[in-house]
């Protein structure tokens, strides 16, 4: 299990919760093994170390992402409510403010939007006039 003093420098950056052990990327990073597998979801820190071998979907997923983000195929499995009840037990602290990527902290939802006022290909672009017609239709 990690210390408080384990987390280095990481520990409680500016404007921070002093309850919360902060943990830089760079340090996560370091425990991609078997032996030590520290892993990011949501920007929260688990130790996952003990829960490999029990891991319903097998170790070989957990291995693959030891020391990174996984939110991404976390949420792409599906877990259940349960699965997400169990990250409980492994959490150790949070992802240092500033190693959080801009979008985990961007809270207006037009700027998610990457179609938004886009007329990129993939987009479907809706001239602003129609868009407000169907506004008010719907
Ligand atoms: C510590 C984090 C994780 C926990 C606590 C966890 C927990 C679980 C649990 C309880 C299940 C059984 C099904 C369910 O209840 O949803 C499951 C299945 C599975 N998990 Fe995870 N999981 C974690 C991370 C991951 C990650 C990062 C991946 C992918 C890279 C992954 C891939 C899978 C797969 C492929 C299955 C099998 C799904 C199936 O066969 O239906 N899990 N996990």
């Amino acid at each position: 299990m990690a210390t408080p003093e384990a987390s280095g420098s990481g520990r409680n950056g500016q404007g921070s919760d002093p309850a919360v052990t902060y943990y830089r990327l760079e340090e996560v990073a370091k425990r991609n093994t078997a032996e030590e597998t520290w892993m990011v979801i949501h920007g929260r820190v688990y130790d996952i170390t003990r829960f490999l071998s029990e891991h319903p979907g097998g170790e070989e997923v957990l291995l693959e992402q030891a020391g990174a983000d996984a939110t991404e195929s976390f949420e792409d499995v599906g877990h259940s409510p349960d699965a997400r009840e169990m990250l409980k037990q492994y959490y150790i602290g949070d992802v240092h403010p500033n190693d959080l990527k801009p979008k985990d902290g961007d809270k207006d939802p037009s700027k998610n939007n990457s179609c938004q006022r886009s007329r990129r290909p993939g987009c479907l672009w809706i001239p602003g006039e129609v868009a407000l017609r169907l506004k008010r239709r719907f």
